[in-house]
């Protein structure tokens, strides 16, 4: 049976989702890509593309069954209509992407970035895709972000959220939530055996006992000797400082983190071109870039494919799993 292709969603037409796929697609023999498919409306696209003076052929398809067809020939556009503004098109692009994987008709979803504040601003609820499309897809559980690249994987376990509400939202469920959502993915996603997984402090020290904070003694650690007694491989609480050079990072499999930059500077320092955005816990396959929407360098054409090249990869390899 064919493998159902890869839908990429229209992201932020202000920013540079659209020169990415573009770029993508004519790296796409280059880097081995499986098929895919840009969804969006595509007046969007050709006014986009006229704009920046970007020279990619695409064809439209109306359905993503016909995405394989025109592949080799041009970027496969499936055009959405029935949007009144670009926030809206953005929405019904990521509910519509979701549909098709849902259905089958695509094999994963690939996110291109989202100007956030420019959704909250029309009434949009959700923090982020991963919130979204844990609601698209009946997940009633917190979703799980992890960024990945080749030599580092980490879960951040509150994400979107002001730093002074962080210690607050901590606990013991949580984490459980957390770290079992994310030893069943590795398994159950990456074909990791027995997931190696170590757990960040919150405090400087990983609170040094009790002293310079109490969340480790109180939260962290409670939740992590659970999770020891019911088999999985979970250390810490470690100081997050020393948890992210290269003999560190040889030894787990995948890092918890307490917060959103505790987890996303280090990986987005080690390798930002390189690294995926991946949501655990759905129903679905869902890999984004690593990078926000850059629209200070929108229509500059120096935008760098890397990253979305990364996530499709990624997507593709966790779908092949999944199929075996
Ligand atoms: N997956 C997502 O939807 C996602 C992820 C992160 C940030 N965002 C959103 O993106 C917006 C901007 O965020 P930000 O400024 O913090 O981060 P950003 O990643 O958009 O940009 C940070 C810097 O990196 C550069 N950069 C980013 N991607 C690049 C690429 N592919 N090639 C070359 N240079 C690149 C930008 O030009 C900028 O100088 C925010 O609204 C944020 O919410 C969305
Ligand atoms: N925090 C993510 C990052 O900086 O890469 C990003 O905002 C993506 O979040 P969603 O996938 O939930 O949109």
């Amino acid at each position: 049976m064919a493998v159902a292709p890869l839908v990429v969603t229209i992201g932020d037409p202000n920013g540079i989702g659209i020169e990415i796929i573009s770029k993508a697609w004519m790296q796409r023999d280059l880097n081995n890509l499986p098929v895919f498919f840009l969804l969006g409306n595509v007046k969007t696209i050709e006014h986009y593309l006229k704009s920046t003076g970007i020279a990619v052929p695409f064809l439209e398809i109306a359905s993503p069954a016909d995405a394989a067809n025109v592949f080799s020939k041009a970027l496969p556009v499936l055009s959405l209509e029935g949007s009144n503004s670009v926030a809206e098109e953005i929405i019904l692009s990521i509910r519509r992407g979701t549909e098709y994987c849902l259905s089958g008709e695509a094999s994963a979803l690939v996110t291109n970035p989202i100007q956030k504040k420019r959704l909250y601003d029309t009434g949009f609820s959700f923090p982020g895709h991963t919130e979204y499309l844990a609601s698209l897809t009946g997940v009633t559980d917190q979703a799980v972000m992890m960024l990945a690249c080749r030599e580092l994987k980490v879960i951040p376990a509150t994400i979107h959220v002001p730093l002074n509400k962080v210690p607050a939202l901590l606990s013991a469920d949580l984490l459980t939530h957390v770290i079992s959502t994310a030893h069943r993915d590795l398994n159950y996603r990456f074909g990791i055996a027995n997931p190696r997984i170590v757990v960040a402090g919150l405090n400087p020290h990983a609170g040094e006992d009790g002293s310079i904070g109490t969340e480790e003694v109180d939260i962290i650690s409670p939740a992590i000797k659970n999770l020891q007694q019911s088999g999985m491989d979970v250390k810490g609480p470690f100081p997050a400082d020393s948890l992210f050079h290269k003999a560190a990072r040889g030894k787990y499999d995948a890092a918890i983190c307490m917060y959103h930059d505790q987890a996303l500077i280090s990986i987005k320092t080690i390798d930002f071109d390189g690294g995926v955005n991946i949501t655990l816990g759905l129903p679905i396959i869902r890999t984004s870039p690593d990078h926000g929407t850059a629209e200070d360098i929108h229509g500059k054409g120096i935008a760098n494919p890397t990253s979305l090249i990364e996530a499709m990869k990624i997507a593709a390899e966790i779908a092949s799993i999944a199929n075996d």
